[in-house]
């Protein structure tokens, strides 16, 4: 049990203008989600090692304080002590959790090589030195979590809670199958803002970009029509010209170019499939259909309708000869070999997406398999206790169907990704527990949708810290919809397993889904560009803009005197409304409310064309 906790700010900037201590009041805030009950004591004091010395023992020795962290001094310049200082008060160090730190960190940031952190015991008090950067703290924070309690509670030598830990660790890696360390009864208690930090478009797409881009896992051999919508894995060759043989392009006659204009005796007739062998001679054609093969000696075709007939058989069964109206030129309306397809020539690049077109290609070219770059799998998570299951004949009193993992399950599918469907859990912390612990073992990315934001049956979030010990990347993003999406990582049985927990509603879990899972997958299966295409497009009705960046779904109309299309939003916009999202063809990308509150008709604003092209008129 952690009951006090001291969090030490050093820096001589913070001394004398402690409102720049971000990182201080940012680490107390992550660490209070998961000691709620502890108590904390601050203090922000400049880089003097006496200083942090006398600061360290004081409040190991005299307040017997179970934790303390500090932020700053651990860097390069001159003035970083932090780590001299705390070695030379600790009793024993603990070189094992910076090594974590390191390994983890440098995942995010080749920084984490020029950090000199210590950790060790004072006591009773387990002392940890973290960076001074707000980022940084909170990612070194998220990484020693899963074995805080433990190794507090060895320190203070609490057996009962070092026994249940022991006990838990051998039932599974982080907490038992059928309980949760999250208390959902102090209800009072939780906290009345919420403690993440919301962060920006840009910054949270790079968070989930850093995170997932090392996604890898090698690559499948798909037939071509199983392959629709996955990336190549690697280059592919023809092996074969296409033409095979010199074709014609026209229904005509096969001719010798240099024989100009004239008559010509009718030597053969060719359609499609023959192969004809015998050589025209001079001033000698054969009749020759699109695709046929041209005879040897023949190098062009003219085409019927440039010809007139000068005498056929009696019974109109055989052309004997005919009249060349228009000289031809060399290879005119002739495919030579190779002409569309050489020999040799690259079919699909690394990286293409194999689509109709290329599957056609690759079938012309008798390429039958492919080797594609592996799919992350991805589980659904519904979570709610007012859901049912859309097949379900009645709703109980209060209940709603569950919409999301449909919804998801082909939007996804849309994109090209395939999806495992793990149900509705529950807001109860052990049965979310359960079903996500399922939903990693089928699955490398969960979604799961509802549940992350401040209500006290939102759980996600506090059942990520507190059972699987993951690291929560971000908690709030400014955008709408979409305020509370969540994003975080945990490893089980030595697997990276990543989650994006998207708000519950409807038009929310669409358009993160979108932005943030489509763009995940995009990017762990080597497809490049991973951003949604942007156009611009012209506003057709007057908006009152959000504080936060806005997502309006809208269909297009592409009559417009100037050519930029203009952008209707399909109705109310409210995220609950999902109708608001049938027949999108793009998300305008309304900007956030400044001086300007409302944005009129006809404005030019950029659009991500996440949808089909839809006749909306
Ligand atoms: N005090 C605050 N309340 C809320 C805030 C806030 O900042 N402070 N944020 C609001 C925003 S923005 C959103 S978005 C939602 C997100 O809520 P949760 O992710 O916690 O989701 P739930 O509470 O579980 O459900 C929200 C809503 O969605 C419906 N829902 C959930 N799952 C499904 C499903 N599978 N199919 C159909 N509909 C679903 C659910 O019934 C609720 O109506 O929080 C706001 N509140
Ligand atoms: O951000 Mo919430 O997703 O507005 O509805
Ligand atoms: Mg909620």
């Amino acid at each position: 049990m952690v009951e006090s906790v001291a969090i030490i700010t050093i820096s001589d900037t913070c001394v004398r203008e402690p409102n720049k201590d971000t990182s201080g009041p940012a680490l107390q805030n992550t660490v209070q989600e998961l000691y709620p009950k502890a108590i904390f004591l601050t203090d922000i004091i400049p880089d003097e090692k006496g200083v942090i010395q006398e600061n360290i023992i004081y409040y190991a020795d005299e307040m017997n304080i179970d934790l303390i962290l500090t932020t700053g001094g651990t860097g390069l310049s001159k003035r970083d002590v932090t780590p001299e200082a705390t070695r030379e008060v600790i009793d024993r160090d603990i070189p094992g959790i910076n090594i974590a730190i390191a390994v983890e960190s440098l995942k995010i940031t080749p920084m984490a090589m020029i950090s000199r952190a210590v950790a060790g015991v004072r006591k009773n008090t387990l002392i940890l030195n973290f960076p001074g950067s707000k980022k940084a703290a909170i990612e070194c924070f998220n990484i020693v979590k899963p074995i805080l309690s433990h190794a507090i509670a060895l320190i203070k030598g609490d057996a009962k809670e070092v026994t249940l830990t022991h006990q838990s660790i051998q039932k599974s890696h982080i907490c038992p199958h059928e309980e949760s360390n999250v208390d959902i009864t102090k209800v009072a208690f939780r906290p009345r803002e919420s403690p993440y930090p919301m962060i920006s478009m840009t910054e949270a797409f790079s968070i989930a970009d850093d995170a997932i881009k090392s996604w890898f896992r090698g690559f499948d051999v798909v037939g071509v029509e199983e392959g629709l919508g996955r990336i190549i894995a690697k280059d592919v060759t023809a092996e074969e010209p296409f033409p095979p043989f010199p074709a014609s392009i026209k229904d005509g006659y096969a001719c010798l170019s240099e024989d100009g204009a004239g008559p010509r005796t009718v030597r053969a007739a060719v359609t499609a499939g023959d192969a004809p062998e015998t050589p025209l001679r001079p001033r000698e054609c054969a009749r020759v259909n699109t695709g046929a093969a041209i005879p040897p000696g023949a190098d062009c075709v003219v085409q019927v309708e440039d010809t007139k007939l000068l005498s056929a058989s009696e019974d109109g069964k055989t052309e004997l000869m005919v009249d060349i109206i228009v000289p031809p030129t060399l290879q005119q309306d002739v495919r030579t070999v190779g002409s569309d397809i050489p020999l040799g020539a690259v079919l699909a690049h690394r990286g293409a997406i194999l689509d109709a077109a290329l599957a056609g290609v690759l079938a012309g070219a008798g390429v039958l398999k492919i080797e594609v770059f592996k799919r992350p799998r991805v589980a659904l998570l519904s979570t709610g206790n007012e859901l049912q299951e859309p097949y379900e004949p009645k709703l109980k009193p209060s209940h709603i169907r569950d919409s999301n993992r449909t919804m998801l399950r082909l939007l996804l599918r849309e994109h090209g990704y395939e999806s495992i469907d793990c149900g509705i859990a529950r807001d109860e912390p052990a049965e979310l527990g359960a079903a996500l612990r399922k939903a990693f073992a089928a699955s490398d990315i969960v979604v799961c949708t509802g549940g992350v934001s401040m209500g006290e049956r939102d759980l996600l979030k506090p059942v990520l810290l507190q059972d699987f010990g993951a690291t929560l990347h971000f908690g709030r993003v400014k955008m709408k919809p979409g305020k509370p999406t969540t994003f975080a990582t945990c490893t089980l049985d030595g697997e990276m397993k990543y989650i994006f927990a998207l708000p519950g509603n409807p038009v929310s879990a669409y358009v993160c889904c979108l932005l943030f899972v489509v763009r995940a997958l995009r990017l762990a299966t080597g497809l490049r560009p991973y951003e949604w295409p942007r156009l611009r497009v012209r506003l057709a009705h007057d908006y009152t803009l959000d504080p936060r960046p806005e997502y309006a779904r809208a269909t297009l109309h592409l009559a417009s005197d100037d050519g930029i299309p203009v952008a209707t939003l399909i109705g109310n916009q409210r995220s609950s409304r999902l109708l608001s999202a049938c027949g999108a063809t793009v998300l305008v990308e309304l900007p956030p409310a400044g001086e300007t509150k409302r944005i009129e008709a006809g404005s030019i604003l950029t659009a991500l064309i996440t949808g089909r092209l839809n006749c909306s008129d």
